[in-house]
C-alpha cells in the first residue's frame, strides 16, 4: 500500500447488494468460480455480509488477504464455505516484514496462518520476490512451508502504477527455478500444469506440500486466461493489465443491461498482458496500481 493512499469515497464503492447483483449476472453466465481480492477484503467492516451473500451462489469461493484483519471474521470465514484463501506474506522475519508492510502486524498474521491451517481452508502463502529486497529468504521460505505442511508460491515483481517496478528488480522464473532446485535437489518433481491456473507448481516428495511460481513476465500464462476483475468501485477489466474499464456499476444504478457491457469487455481481452509489453523500466502509468485493482 502506498504511505499517502487516498481511500475512494464510500459512494463510488459497491454495497453488499450492488456487489452481490453483478456476481449473480457474472454467475448466469457460466462464471462458477470467485475470488474476492480487495484492495484488502478485510478492510471492509461488511466482508461477514458479502461472503455471506456470495456462499448462496452456485460458485467456489476464495479470497486473497494480507492476513491482517483476519481474526474477528473467522467464523464468518468458515460459514461462506470458503474454499481456499491465499495469503501474502513478503518476509519471515518480523523486522524485515514491518520495513516491508511499514506495519507492525507481522505476529497477527502469522496468528491467522497458524488458525487457516487447523482449519479445512486450501491454504497457500504469496511471496512477491524482488531482488535486493527479499531474495535471501527463498530458501527460509522453503524450510517454513516443509516444516508447516504449508503450500507457497513466489510471484514475480509486477509492474504497475507508482509501485517502481524495473527489470532488474523482478526475479525471473529460470532464476528461482534454478534456487529451488539447487537447494531441494531431487526432493522436489514438477506437478502438471493444469488449465487456467497461475502457477507452475512443485512437489515437495513425500508432503502435500507445494511450491509455486508466478512467473506474469518472464513466463505468461495469457494464452488459456478465463479471468475478468470487477474492481471494489464497479468496473470491469478484462485483464489484470488493461488500461480500458468497462463502468459496470453506474449501469446497474442506472437500471442499464449488464450484459452488453461484459460481452464488449470480454470480446475486447487482448491476447497477451493487456497488450502491455514491459520494458527494462516501469511504464503502466496509465493501468491501476495493484492496490486498487486487487490482483
Ligand atoms: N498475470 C496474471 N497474474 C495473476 C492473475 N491472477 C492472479 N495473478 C497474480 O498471481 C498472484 C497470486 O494471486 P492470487 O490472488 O493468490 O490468485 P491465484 O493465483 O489465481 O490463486 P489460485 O486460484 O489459488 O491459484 C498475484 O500476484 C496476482 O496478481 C492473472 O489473471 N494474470
Ligand atoms: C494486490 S493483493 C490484494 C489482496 C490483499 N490485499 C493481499 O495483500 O493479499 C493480491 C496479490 O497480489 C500480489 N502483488 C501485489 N503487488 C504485486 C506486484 N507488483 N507484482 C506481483 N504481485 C503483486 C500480492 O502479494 C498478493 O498476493
Ligand atoms: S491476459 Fe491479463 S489477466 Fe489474463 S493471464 Fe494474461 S496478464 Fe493475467
Amino acid at each position: 500500500m502506498p504511505e499517502n493512499v487516498e481511500f475512494s469515497p464510500q459512494e463510488h464503492l459497491m454495497k453488499a447488494e450492488e456487489l452481490e447483483s453483478i456476481a449473480k449476472e457474472f454467475v448466469q453466465l457460466g462464471v462458477n468460480k470467485i475470488r474476492i481480492t480487495g484492495g484488502e477484503p478485510f478492510a471492509r467492516k461488511d466482508i461477514g455480509a458479502i461472503l455471506l451473500r456470495l456462499s448462496q451462489l452456485p460458485v467456489s469461493l476464495h479470497m486473497t488477504s494480507n492476513g491482517v484483519l483476519l481474526k474477528k471474521h473467522r467464523q464468518a470465514i468458515l460459514d461462506s464455505g470458503l474454499k481456499s484463501m491465499n495469503i501474502s506474506l513478503d518476509s519471515l522475519d518480523a523486522k524485515h516484514f514491518k520495513h516491508i508492510t511499514r506495519r507492525d502486524d507481522f505476529e497477527a498474521v502469522m496468528d491467522n496462518i497458524a488458525w487457516l491451517s487447523t482449519t479445512a481452508i486450501q491454504l497457500k502463502l504469496n511471496i512477491v520476490l524482488m531482488r535486493g529486497v527479499n531474495d535471501h529468504e527463498i530458501e527460509d521460505f522453503i524450510d517454513f512451508a516443509i516444516q508447516q505442511g504449508i503450500s507457497i508460491r513466489f510471484i514475480e515483481f509486477m509492474p504497475f502504477k507508482g509501485n517502481q517496478w524495473s527489470m532488474k528488480k523482478r526475479m525471473s522464473h529460470e532464476e528461482v527455478e534454478a534456487r529451488i532446485f539447487d537447494y531441494l535437489g531431487d526432493r522436489v518433481q514438477p506437478l502438471p500444469h493444469l488449465p487456467h491456473e497461475t502457477s507452475r507448481n512443485y512437489q515437495v516428495v513425500g508432503s502435500d506440500v507445494s511450491i509455486g511460481l508466478i512467473s506474469t513476465v518472464s513466463k505468461p500464462f495469457c494464452a488459456d486466461c478465463n479471468r475478468l476483475r470487477l474492481t471494489a468501485d464497479g468496473k470491469l477489466k478484462n485483464c489484470l493489465f488493461s488500461q480500458s474499464e468497462n463502468d459496470l456499476l453506474t449501469a446497474l444504478r442506472n437500471g442499464e443491461a449488464l450484459y452488453p457491457i461484459i460481452a464488449d469487455s470480454v470480446y475486447h481481452k487482448k491476447k497477451e498482458r493487456g497488450g502491455e509489453d514491459f520494458g527494462e523500466e516501469q511504464h503502466t502509468e496509465n493501468n491501476r496500481s495493484m492496490v486498487r485493482i486487487g490482483g
